[in-house]
């Protein structure tokens, strides 16, 4: 075959099968190694995790190894193994790093650090990059539902949206929860933040992402109301929205299982991104 090949690109594009996805995946935490599990599982012969990128002097052990799958501290090395698509799960200070370059290397970005977006500046850069890109950041529902009829709301005047966050105190410890409440001798449920969406997200960058989420598909950062709670009693991380608008009201309340391997993270987020990385190859979007 007479086919030019940058020397940095191994693999033929037009030897895969049409609807195969490569992707690359930033940060290998809990949702990185389960988006790349499922997608072992859901995927296969249509979307694969080609490259990962870690942090320098970390390692990893890949939930699957093939002499193509390329692990990097390196964006550059990263993006050169063909990535069709990124994966961004691994924390605002990463998508510092890397967004704009993903999106300049004409690449659609997968944002679950969605928090990230509550700097008003860093989103507005970032919508900046997409539009001159030409591409899209893709932000999916994470540990949270509701958000097409809160989007669709929008449009039947939406007026007033309360994202409720409910979990376990483990889930809270090493964040500034530890400033407002014992979480330690808690017996009983504490409310320990109310405010918006925007201080939320900035304020628990690890924790809030879904108070963004709810606020960017509906009202806003600053209109979107959030209260935050760590309750001794409860096993799961529950995400409760109450929403009115001319069309109509919302009451939602998911009971969501923590991710084994970090109990701030619900089990559902990393199906989601699976979702979403489906969705780009379906004939069929639901
Ligand atoms: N949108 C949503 O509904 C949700 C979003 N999240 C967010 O998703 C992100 C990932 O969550 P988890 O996997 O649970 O966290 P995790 O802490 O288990 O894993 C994050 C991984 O990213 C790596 N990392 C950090 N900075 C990096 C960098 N610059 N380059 C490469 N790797 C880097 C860390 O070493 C770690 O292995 C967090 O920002 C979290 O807050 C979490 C849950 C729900
Ligand atoms: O996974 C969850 O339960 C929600 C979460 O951590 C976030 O919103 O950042």
């Amino acid at each position: 075959m007479n086919m030019k090949q940058d020397p940095g690109h191994e693999i033929d594009p037009t030897q895969r099968p049409p609807q195969m996805q490569r992707i690359g995946l930033i940060g290998y935490g809990a949702i990185g190694r389960a988006v790349h599990e499922l997608l072992l599982i859901h995927a296969t012969g249509t979307a694969t995790v080609a490259g990962i990128l870690i942090p320098p002097s970390a390692s990893i052990e890949p939930a699957a190894q093939n002499e193509s799958l390329v692990v990097t501290d390196r964006l550059e090395t990263l993006l050169a193994a063909d990535i069709d698509i990124v994966v961004e799960c691994a924390g605002h200070s990463a998508v510092d790093a890397y967004a704009v370059d993903v999106l300049r290397a004409g690449l659609d970005l997968v944002l679950v650090s969605i928090g990230a977006l509550a700097d008003a500046e860093r989103e507005q850069r970032l919508r900046h990059e997409a539009t001159a890109a030409g591409r899209q950041m893709l932000l999916p529902s994470g540990a949270i539902g509701g958000i097409d009829w809160i989007g669709a709301a929008r449009s039947a005047g939406l007026s007033e949206v309360l994202y409720r966050s409910r979990k376990s105190p483990l889930a809270w410890s090493g964040t500034d929860a530890e400033q407002l409440v014992d979480l330690a001798s808690l017996t009983s449920a504490a409310i320990f933040f109310r405010g918006t969406a925007r201080e939320a997200a900035i304020r628990f960058p690890r924790n809030a992402n879904v108070a963004a989420t709810v606020a960017l598909a509906g009202l806003g950062l600053d209109a979107t109301q959030v209260e935050l709670i760590a309750d001794p009693a409860t096993r799961h991380n529950v995400h409760e929205i109450e929403a009115d608008s001319a069309g109509g009201s919302m009451s939602a309340r998911i009971k969501g299982m923590p991710d084994p391997g970090n109990p701030k993270t619900s089990l559902m987020t990393a199906h989601s991104v699976l979702r979403t990385i489906l969705h780009r190859r379906t004939a069929m979007v639901i």
